[in-house]
């Protein structure tokens, strides 16, 4: 938007979503929520207040089929019944809206209305407003399949801005079968106050622009808060505080996280501010923090010399028989990619045009130092072949069975709740149910305990039992390694060294 002008540029104004590539869906009757609610007369709130089935459900009541008829008061987004508001012209951020009246918590303020055009034409669109110099993002995106684009058509949630601390929030809902944006007010707001909403810019790499909000809070930049511009202006080095336990990154593996932002898409705008040639930034809606799910990865186990280890240092990946197999690591780490956008998700929903995948140490983070991320995987076959106790050997080969299972049940519930984190992943508000998180953190702390007793005992028996004789040498013969002697009884235990000094005393 051109900032001298006095209007806005043009767009038509529009209260319903226009469907574009696709008609509005049809109810289907069995599908309509029928809430139990019952007008009372003497209680305003009976007729679908906050106790609404629907209500709780962010479902609008449907004309027709809600018990309290003409008396419900879930029909927000059908009715257009928004809060009184003002277009008003800001100092450097184009155009924002006013409170007209008094604005209560929780209260319904706008439809975020525009054109519902599928995940590819916003892509296209994207490129072409870029391409034409538009400054000002207007596509948010609806779910995995479809965006909102107020660019062309839109209501006056268009012009709400960006806060850093913002007195309204995004929230999706239900209305006769599809899936709207509203924006609500998350406190009370005084008439001539400016609404805003954290879009959660994602920055993507290029110039940074600066955030104009004036909140105390205000990060600075746009998409200041998001990982991948706190990457790239951080130095990456070993004594970085972020390995410490409270900086555990949110990611599972250096593979996952940029994978992430494969799925997130970004905005580009250019600004009076900007320093370098372009920048790129997606907007997400809400401050949601994401939840946070178990390493999934496999428990790495230091080398003890003369087992065999499966590992190219050189290459940093592990060659040969793997403890997975190619196809389950391609699993573990399409999992840990879906693991990762759920927990980024909350900051790059909305607002997304195209999609990359760049790595952690890439062009996109040039100022990023590769941390070495070796791991040493244990080939449980050729250790057991290697000890002489076949109690040892059994023990060994019944932890890496319950792995197995642990592992595969985990498989198992990735794949049944699969709909309940992709349907996350393109919700802007609400979180995978409580229920689904904690069948899946079940599964992990399982799998996690079978690793860790299949390492114990490992590390126990290569450590505790006799090796099997190797050019046909009895084990009762060999010397273990690491200072561990064989006993006649087959066991073993540390071998005591007992040094005398010439002065004859002991140490
Ligand atoms: C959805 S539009 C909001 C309406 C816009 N101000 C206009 O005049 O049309 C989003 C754009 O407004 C600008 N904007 C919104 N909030 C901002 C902020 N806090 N600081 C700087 N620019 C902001 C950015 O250009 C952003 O891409």
């Amino acid at each position: 938007m051109d900032q001298q002008n006095e209007w806005p540029a043009p767009y038509k104004h529009i209260e319903r979503n226009d469907f574009v590539h696709r008609k509005h869906k049809k109810q289907k009757e069995g599908d309509i929520a029928v809430c139990v609610c019952r007008f009372d007369a003497n209680d305003p709130e009976s007729a679908c207040g906050g106790s609404c089935l629907n209500v709780l459900t962010s479902t609008e009541c449907t004309p027709g089929f809600c018990p309290c008829g003409n008396y419900c008061k879930n029909q927000r987004f059908q009715k257009c019944e928004y809060a009184m508001l003002k277009l008003f012209k800001t100092e450097g951020r184009g155009w924002g809206v006013l409170a007209a009246e008094d604005i209560k918590a929780g209260q319904f303020v706008i439809e975020y209305c525009g054109e519902v055009i599928s995940r590819q034409e916003a892509k296209w669109r994207a490129q072409a407003y870029e391409a034409q110099g538009l400054r000002d993002a207007f596509i948010i995106s609806l779910d995995a399949y479809e965006s909102i684009d107020a660019t062309r058509k839109g209501s006056l949630a268009r012009f709400i801005n960006h806060s850093c601390q913002p007195n309204c929030e995004t929230r999706k809902w239900n209305v006769l079968g599809e899936v709207r944006v509203g924006i609500f007010a998350k406190q009370d707001i005084n008439p001539g106050t400016e609404l805003a909403y954290d879009y959660n810019f994602e920055w993507y790499g290029g110039a940074k622009v600066r955030c104009l909000c004036g909140a105390l809070s205000c990060s600075g930049f746009l998409g200041a808060k998001s990982r991948g511009f706190q990457e790239a202006t951080y130095l990456w080095e070993d004594d970085d505080g972020r390995y410490s336990v409270e900086n555990v990154p949110l990611y599972d593996s250096e593979e996952d996280e940029p994978t992430s932002k494969a799925a997130k898409a970004i905005v580009s705008r250019k600004d009076e501010l900007m320093t370098g040639s372009g920048s790129s930034y997606l907007l997400g809606v809400d401050g949601m923090e994401p939840i946070l799910f178990p390493q999934t990865q496999p428990i790495a186990v230091e080398p003890l010399n003369s087992f065999p280890m499966e590992m190219d240092e050189e290459k940093n990946e592990i060659t040969g028989e793997n403890m997975y197999t190619e196809d389950a690591q391609q699993k573990l780490t399409q999992k840990s990619t879906m693991i990762s956008r759920i927990r980024s998700n909350s900051a790059c929903r909305n607002y997304h045009i195209e999609e990359s995948s760049p790595t952690k140490n890439s062009a996109f983070y040039p100022n990023a130092k590769s941390k070495i991320n070796v791991r040493k995987q244990v080939n449980v076959k050729s250790v057991t072949e290697r000890l002489a106790s076949e109690d040892a050997r059994q023990e060994i080969l019944a932890y890496e069975e319950s792995k197995k299972l642990a592992a595969s049940q985990l498989d198992a519930l990735y794949d049944e709740i699969r709909p309940a984190i992709e349907e996350h992943e393109r919700d802007t508000q609400d979180s995978v149910p409580t229920s689904v998180a904690e069948k899946w953190i079940e599964a992990s702390c399982n799998k996690l305990k079978a690793e860790f007793n299949l390492y114990s005992s490992i590390i126990k028996n290569i450590t505790c039992t006799p090796r099997r004789a190797q050019n046909n040498m009895a084990p009762q013969d060999m010397d273990i390694e690491n200072g561990v002697k064989l006993l006649e009884n087959g066991t073993a235990k540390p071998e005591t060294q007992i040094l005398v000094s010439p002065d004859g005393s002991t140490f």
